[in-house]
């Protein structure tokens, strides 16, 4: 399938030519002169775009055009819509009279001709790119945009659609650094197809507004001056963070670090892909498969089982590799957490918090076949998909799921278990390389009630740990508060329990002074994560 896929359109003539002459960038650049020579796409949308624009009158009917818009833009733009509105995306098409509400694709589909899941591998790949960089950026994206609008209604009043396409350009333009003449070009007639020839005329003015701009390496940024308050908001906005997650990085490790964090947050993530050994699948298999793949890799240094990989994961899930349980993508710094339970033979083990299951996995596979593992979560359908992956990964004979409150469970339950881990509900604030959307969605307020269920959590899981047990103490964040003072806060409630110091089970590079194991992103390239280990007395 062609990148570019030529649209017929129905549209007047005379918007087909105000559009082209408004935009007096041409796509002439080489990069993108190849993905003009584009197949047509025999679907007509005609009937879309008339009940998009309401009857349409003879004249229009007969005057078909062909248009081309790149399907990996058309597509972000979509899917962004999605990801920023999620349910609400639905009502927003039906109020602005542009869909009938059901899903994005079908959008897509109506409004634009084709389905994603035509989409080639490599367009694929750029939607993952670009609207991945667009959330990541959306912050510094939008500063610039709103500084490049007449005045600040116009930005306030933009109507998303279109806002998703400005930022999809401006994306390209400054941070991917893509020809920029192309780019005006293709997001001017994505405007235009996708809502009206006007909107395109105001995505080709600010878009050459920016170029210039860019051009003569002037660029509206915020400049780091005034008070603490004040550069908060301008790092804020320069490194596309909420200005909460900025003045607490700084409290805790300094304008530097916060600011290296900040930069790792926006860099493309890098995946670790553990061996299945359960199923009998090496490391050495493991690299044998990605060889034949031509994916790059590289073994981890600190478990035996995991290989890093830069790009190519597209590559390994069409392969097949997960679908087939040959192998799983777990971060390395959620490997080490499972190093710290240290998950043995014959052992009786409870996951508190287990879906969907990563852990549970790699713990099970640890057991070799002997002892068992119970699963609880509170969330059934996660847990359906930890019973899912254990039949896949073959250890379905040691796990048994449990649907329920932890709090409610460890009341009423009497056993007790050699290992407990609780890997607790966080912030995720370690993991935001990966989950490109979680800053705009984390609010400091949610910071008081994560730490207040973490502690409810935790002394329920102490419940369940047997005399001389271990209590696993576990999250994916870098935030002191939910993690060395969620453990002090208990050590003072329980003082039956004792660190066991992580230096045992982990390399000594991941240990904080207080013994319990940390991964920092900057300083380890890997997620962020915090593990501490407690014995019952
Ligand atoms: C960080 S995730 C666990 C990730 C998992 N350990 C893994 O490695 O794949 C936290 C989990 O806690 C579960 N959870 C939240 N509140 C809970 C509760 N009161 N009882 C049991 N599970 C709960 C959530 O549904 C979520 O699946």
């Amino acid at each position: 399938m062609a990148e570019v896929f030529s649209l017929r359109l129905l549209l007047f003539t005379s918007n087909h030519r105000a559009s082209r002459s408004s935009s007096s960038y041409s796509s002439s650049s080489s990069s993108y002169k190849s993905l003009k020579s584009a197949k047509s796409n025999p679907k007509p949308t005609a009937s879309t775009s008339a009940s998009r624009r309401g009857p349409l009158s003879v004249s229009q009917k007969t005057q078909k055009l062909n248009l081309e818009v790149s399907p990996h833009r058309a597509v972000s733009a979509v899917r962004l819509m999605r990801i920023e509105f999620g349910g609400a995306f639905a009502d927003l098409l039906n109020e602005k009279g542009k869909g009938s509400g059901d899903n994005e694709m079908g959008y897509v589909e109506r409004t634009l001709g084709f389905r994603t899941r035509d989409l080639e591998d490599r367009d694929l790949r750029l939607v993952t790119d670009i609207v991945g960089g667009t959330i990541r950026w959306r912050r510094y994206l939008d500063h610039l945009i709103s500084s490049l609008c007449h005045d600040d209604k116009t930005f306030s009043s933009m109507e998303p659609l279109l806002l998703q396409i400005l930022r999809i350009g401006f994306y390209e333009i400054v941070k991917l650094n893509m020809p920029p003449y192309a780019v005006v070009d293709e997001n001017v007639r994505l405007a235009k197809v996708a809502l009206r020839p006007g909107a395109g005329n105001m995505v080709n003015a600010i878009l050459r507004k920016l170029v210039l701009l860019k051009e003569q390496n002037s660029l509206p940024e915020p400049k780091l001056e005034g008070d603490d308050r004040a550069q908060a908001r301008a790092l804020a906005t320069l490194y596309s963070h909420p200005v909460w997650m900025v003045r607490r990085w700084t409290k805790y490790l300094g304008k530097e670090e916060a600011i290296k964090l900040m930069a790792w947050n926006n860099s493309d993530p890098s995946f670790s892909l553990r061996a299945n050994s359960e199923k009998g699948i090496s490391r050495a298999d493991l690299e044998t498969k990605l060889n034949s793949l031509k994916v790059p890799y590289e073994p981890s240094l600190h478990l035996s089982d995991f290989i890093r990989i830069k790009t190519g994961l597209q590559t390994v899930i069409q392969a097949g590799l997960l679908k087939e349980g040959l192998c799983s993508v777990q971060d390395e710094s959620a490997g080490l957490v499972v190093s710290v339970v240290d998950p043995q033979p014959g052992e009786k083990i409870i996951d508190c918090c287990a879906a969907p299951g990563g852990k549970t996995i790699y713990m099970a596979s640890r057991l070799k076949g002997q002892g068992m593992i119970s699963a609880i979560d509170i969330n059934k359908g996660r847990l359906r998909i930890l019973k899912e992956t254990a039949k896949l990964h073959q250890v379905d004979d040691v796990v048994t799921t449990i649907h329920a409150d932890l709090r409610i469970f460890s009341e009423k339950n009497t056993v007790t278990y050699d290992k407990v881990l609780l890997d607790a509900p966080c912030s995720g604030l370690g993991v935001l390389s990966k989950r490109a959307d979680l800053r705009w969605n984390r609010r400091l307020e949610d910071m008081e009630e994560l730490k207040k269920l973490q502690d409810e959590l935790f002394d329920a899981a102490s419940l369940l740990v047997k005399p001389g047990g271990v209590l696993v103490y576990s999250t994916c964040s870098i935030d002191p508060e939910e993690n060395e003072e969620r453990v002090s806060a208990f050590l003072l409630r329980h003082p039956e329990f004792h660190v066991d110091p992580a230096d045992k089970y982990v390399p000594h590079d991941f240990v904080t002074a207080s013994r319990f194991y940390f991964s920092l992103p900057v300083k380890h390239s890997l997620d962020g994560a915090f593990a501490a280990r407690l014995v019952r007395s």
